[in-house]
């Protein structure tokens, strides 16, 4: 395959970027009063707001240019089709059979993947049911109150996310934790507040090697047994989720407790198989499976929808076009809904596991930059925080704004005002992020204020915005597990998009792998008396600093 930076397309892009980077965005509003129009696109109740952002429809057209020099239909296709585009792993990338509602075959191998994904399915549905309705009892009789899920990464963000997102369709009868961090303090303060009658632990692993994962597990696992003594209680309060049966096993887990799942789903992208009980349980399983056919809805728009019309790929584009040409390095996530607080952390790990490598798929290296820093917090609470760099720092911060139109929460008083001051809060923002306020409109203003002379021309310029800050908004009419699902979907293949136009493998994380690999080796050092010299002076130095002091 051409090299990115070969395409005819990027050096147009180059040389356009140059013809209008000084395009202020406030004007091209004045001069196109159907900016909007042009420039959103609505799915299936997602609304996509992209008119503020630096572009025109040049920028547009040459950016759907360099789609299709990547073969972005093609490899698309290979993914639906299960063709192992994760080369360096050899597996396929399949989280869309998931959820793939519609139930049409979908091989690996030659082999129907569906009928395994039903069976899950229903083996998750026979089971939250019985939770759900008290049937499943702890090992005294009593029904479940409390479900732990014990899980890192994919096996954890997911699931927290979206339990935390899908709280107005949960049970009262269930309380949902998540404990992920090895620090001791993540599972204690958890089974502070739960009882081991009562509770179920879900150890969520598709490795079930995961030394975090496993060591809560073990944890949990004495806990409960100091309450419950017979280790024969164990399999009515464990259960795994896991593509490792032999594992689970050897863990004394009974493996009918076990949800499996398989190679091709990827842990980042993996809350759409079993990995996604802790939110059947907490929602009901019709709600999961709600979420699952919104997650298919998208990546029908996604197969479906030409490249000009098609929402991942212009979400995708518009990130390539700062990234790439003018070497943006980073991307806010601020979503306007409380539920969506850990939207964020989802997305980071998501992407940036996703995109964060510097090698092409033949292994050379890339040329150019890759995936940016992912971060974000829930609006308003980033307005006072971090929103003051977005306005007035020296860098370029384009954010997504997302927010339904309706909340699923009435405060007090009948005229409550909540939702709406969020919501102006919301269109104020991308509005004065767009505009900025030049040196006049700050000096009338001031001015207006009464104050004038050296007062008011040292005051000027710190008031001056220059505006012409990229944002997209994204409007829904409620967080329901539908659009939920959407949404999900649609950054999954925001995601898969631009690593395909970055040549990249998205769906390894050998990084992540490294980092296990020392901490390993350094594991064993801890617990001897000698002082450690094997590594750099500063590793040596904080190991033995940690040696001494403990
Ligand atoms: O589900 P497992 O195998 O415990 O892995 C947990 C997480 O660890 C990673 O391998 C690295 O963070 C993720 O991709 C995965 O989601």
């Amino acid at each position: 395959m051409a090299k990115l930076t070969t395409h005819p397309s990027w050096h147009a892009l180059n040389q356009h970027q140059s013809d209008i980077r000084n395009v202020q965005m406030r004007d091209l509003f004045k001069q196109d009063a159907k900016r909007f129009e042009e420039f959103s696109l609505n799915v299936d109740g997602i609304l996509l707001d992209y008119s503020k952002h630096r572009i025109t429809k040049q920028t547009l057209s040459l950016l759907f240019q360099l789609a299709r020099d990547s073969h972005i239909e093609t490899w698309r296709d290979r993914m639906f089709s299960g063709e192992k585009i994760n080369i360096t792993e050899n597996r396929a990338v399949l989280h869309t059979a998931l959820r793939n509602r519609s139930n049409t075959p979908v091989e690996v191998d030659g082999k129907d993947v569906m009928p395994e994904v039903n069976a899950v399915l229903s083996h998750m549905r026979t089971f939250t049911e019985q939770v759900r309705s008290g049937k499943w009892t702890g090992y005294t009789g009593k029904r479940i109150t409390d479900i732990v899920n014990i899980g890192i990464g994919g096996s954890d963000l997911g699931p927290v996310m979206a339990c935390d997102a899908l709280k107005p369709y949960a049970s009262p009868d269930l309380k949902a934790h998540f404990v992920s961090n090895i620090d001791g303090a993540h599972l204690v303060r958890a089974l502070e507040q739960c009882d081991p009658e009562t509770t179920l632990f879900i150890v969520a692993s598709k490795t079930f090697t995961t030394q975090e994962t496993m060591t809560n597990a073990h944890s949990a696992r004495r806990w409960f047994l100091d309450a419950a003594k017979d280790e024969h209680h164990v399999a009515k309060h464990f259960v795994a989720l896991s593509t490792n049966a032999k594992a689970v096993e050897a863990f004394g887990i009974n493996t009918d407790n076990m949800f499996a799942f398989w190679d091709w789903v990827g842990g980042r992208y993996s809350l759409w198989s079993a990995i996604g009980l802790s939110i059947a349980l907490y929602v009901g399983m019709d709600n999961f499976e709600q979420l699952l056919a919104g997650g298919h809805a998208m990546d029908h728009h996604f197969k479906d929808a030409p490249l000009e019309q098609n929402m991942p790929v212009i979400m995708a584009l518009l990130g390539i076009w700062y990234n790439n040409f003018f070497h943006v390095d980073t991307h806010a996530i601020l979503p306007y809904d409380q539920g969506m607080s850990r939207f964020a952390a989802y997305l980071q790990q998501a992407d940036m596991e996703s995109n964060g490598k510097f090698i092409c798929r033949d292994g050379s290296r890339v040329s150019y930059k890759t995936g940016p820093v992912i971060w974000g917090e829930a609006g308003t609470n980033g307005q006072h925080a971090f929103y003051q760099l977005i306005h007035q720092g020296t860098q370029m911060v384009p954010a997504d704004f997302l927010m339904p139109v309706k909340s699923h929460y009435k405060v007090g008083s009948p005229d409550d005002q909540h939702h709406k001051i969020l919501l102006a809060n919301f269109l104020a923002q991308t509005q004065a992020l767009m505009l900025g306020k030049t040196r006049e409109e700050a000096r009338a203003e001031l001015d207006k204020q009464g104050l004038s002379g050296k007062a008011l021309d040292d005051l000027l310029p710190h008031k001056v915005f220059e505006g012409n800050r990229p944002t997209t908004s994204i409007m829904f009419e409620q967080l329901t597990p539908f659009t939920l699902g959407k949404l999900i979907a649609l950054y999954e293949h925001k995601i898969f998009v631009q690593g395909i136009i970055w040549d990249i493998n998205s769906y390894d994380q050998w990084g992540v792998e490294y980092g296990k690999q020392i901490a390993s080796q350094i594991l064993p050092l801890l617990t001897s008396n000698d002082a450690v010299t094997s590594f750099d002076s500063s590793t040596n130095g904080l190991i033995n600093y940690s040696k001494k002091n403990a």
